[in-house]
């Protein structure tokens, strides 16, 4: 990578000590252009005048700017694995597409160390292949070599618990149901050794079990000397694989640190798990209630008023 990370804001997670970066992200900030969002159609002269006033010729194209990512920094260490939160549509997976090289950023750069590979549940496999051709070939995609692939092939089946309810891994990917999908492309993704794996909420289609496997597989990987990301709505699967949370909200990276420490602060702003338990509620006082940073009142809140009542 050519640029010094040091000069790259510091990061307070951390567990790697050897502490060679792999993915820099340097004051990046990512828009989308939605084309067709104005009125469009328009006269001859119109269309002319747009092309004459270049600089008005997106609005009046009725072109719009989505600003998903917004300044965020950070460096990636070897050994981490970095968890993604942050509410709906605060940008994780713009990001995530992003460091995959999926994305053109607007300002800023991203450098990578290694390939990074991006698993997400949308990832491409060809539905009217089996199961046994889409790990062919997808491990074809991934760089490995027709004997990798033979080798891991029992492997990636096993893993997958695909065939665990009959003989499925010879059937099309479109009878598969979505859960199903999802393990087969998370076991394609996970046989080899990736130097950044990016995964997008892979973990939340499977069952209890597969995602017990597939966790322990992530910190497999870690210790391989890769850097994983994840993101994830679920806490718990973040809990239990992440060394390090990255928390963006509104395209803003609004935290970074130490597991624990970032999801106390998001848990107490998305009113999950209030940071301090809620004062007893004084019978008479029906007007104030506690508030969550959303303006709402928590669960808790509200069960401890149901129970004054
Ligand atoms: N293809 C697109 N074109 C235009 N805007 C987009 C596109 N994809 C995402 N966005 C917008 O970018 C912002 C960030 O979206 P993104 O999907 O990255 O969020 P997210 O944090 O992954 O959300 P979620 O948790 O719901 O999956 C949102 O405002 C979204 O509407």
């Amino acid at each position: 990578m050519a640029e010094n990370p040091q000069n790259a804001p510091h990061h307070t997670g951390g567990g790697a000590d050897d502490r060679t970066p792999t993915v820099i992200v340097d004051d990046v900030d990512i828009v989308y252009r939605v084309n067709g969002t104005g009125g469009g159609r328009g006269t001859a002269t119109a269309a002319l005048n747009r092309m004459l006033r270049r600089k008005q010729t997106e609005k009046a194209s009725g072109v719009r700017k989505v600003h998903a990512v917004k300044k965020v920094s950070f460096v990636a260490y070897k050994g981490e694995a970095i968890g993604l939160i942050g509410t709906n549509g605060s940008g994780k997976s713009t990001l995530l597409k992003a460091i995959a090289g999926l994305l053109p950023v607007e300002n800023g750069r991203i450098y990578t160390g290694g390939q990074p590979s991006l698993l997400g549940v949308n990832a491409a496999l060809m539905n009217d292949l089996t199961g046994e051709r889409n790990i062919h070939l997808g491990g074809l995609a991934m760089g490995m070599s027709r004997e990798q692939v033979k080798e891991r092939y029992q492997q990636i089946v096993d893993f997958s618990g695909i065939n665990e309810k009959g003989d499925f891994i010879t059937l099309p990917m479109r009878t598969y149901s979505s859960g199903m999908a999802a393990r087969l492309r998370f076991s394609i993704a996970a046989a080899k050794d990736h130097d950044v794996l990016l995964i997008d909420e892979a973990l939340a289609t499977g069952d209890g079990r597969f995602r017990k496997r597939s966790e322990a597989r992530i910190r497999e990987l870690r210790k391989e000397a890769g850097t994983v990301f994840l993101v994830s709505h679920n806490n718990k699967s973040i809990r239990d694989t992440c060394n390090r949370v990255l928390w963006l909200e509104r395209g803003e990276l609004r935290m970074d640190g130490p597991t624990d420490e970032v999801l106390k602060e998001y848990e107490a702003f998305t009113g999950d798990k209030p940071r301090k338990p809620a004062a007893k509620p004084k019978p008479k006082e029906t007007k104030s209630r506690e508030l969550n940073p959303q303006g709402t009142r928590s669960q808790e809140t509200r069960s401890q008023e149901t129970a004054a009542r």
